[in-house]
């Protein structure tokens, strides 16, 4: 059985402290079904797996989550709903918008290696035809961040004169999610940190003025 976290107590009451609770069981539904995604797939995963390792019956879940599919959409949902809040918080640093780049790119490398809502977003995503309800289309979101990124950078004069910011972007996401599709077919990420070091130091260097 997966650990849950503790209820924390906030001091409400009555329906507030209802409402909550199940804030709080929701995500701990969500993050448990994330976990048996993630390491099952969509296909091998029940609502019964998931209600047995968060140790609630069938009805609690379908209380939150409806379906699978529902399931499923929540994950990818919170998975792209932190990117923004990521690339604020980076953004606190006050890096360069090259630096921040990088430091989006190192967020999500950690969140591959620890975060199951990033490992189970990305086998739903890969696993899309195999998930019966229309998930957001891969890839997009980030890649317009980092596009974005790369055209604060062209703007501030960081990027050599002859690259694309555009152009940039989409060859940094390919690389940075070509190298974790590589090394987590291969070695189960074992050693993705490694090759996302190599996509740094060699494509960077290469990008800036
Ligand atoms: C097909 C993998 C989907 C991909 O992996 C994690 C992640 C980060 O948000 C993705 C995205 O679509 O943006």
């Amino acid at each position: 059985m997966w650990p849950t976290p503790k209820i924390q107590r906030s001091g409400a009451t009555g329906p507030l402290l209802r409402q909550e609770r199940a804030e709080r069981t929701r995500e701990q539904i969500l993050h448990c079904a994330a976990r048996i995604f993630a390491e099952r797939g969509y296909q091998q995963t029940g609502i019964k797996d998931v209600a047995d390792e968060v140790a609630m019956t069938k009805g609690a879940v379908y209380f939150h989550f409806p379906n699978k599919q529902a399931l499923a959409i929540a994950v990818v949902d919170e998975l792209y709903s932190r990117w923004p809040v990521t690339l604020e918080a980076v953004r606190g640093k006050g890096l360069s918008p090259l630096d921040t780049v990088i430091e989006m790119f190192n967020a999500a490398t950690v969140a591959f290696l620890e975060d199951p809502i990033m490992q189970a977003g990305t086998r739903l995503q890969n696993e899309r035809d195999a998930v019966d309800v229309e998930l957001p289309p891969p890839y997009v979101d980030w890649t317009n961040l980092i596009s974005m990124l790369m055209r604060e950078a062209h703007q501030q004069g960081q990027l050599a004169q002859h690259v694309d910011p555009d152009v940039a972007a989409r060859v940094a996401v390919a690389a940075f999610f070509g190298a974790q599709h590589i090394s987590d077919n291969l070695n189960g990420r074992a050693d993705f940190a490694e090759r996302w070091r190599e996509v740094r130091d060699t494509l960077f260097p290469a990008l800036r003025a």
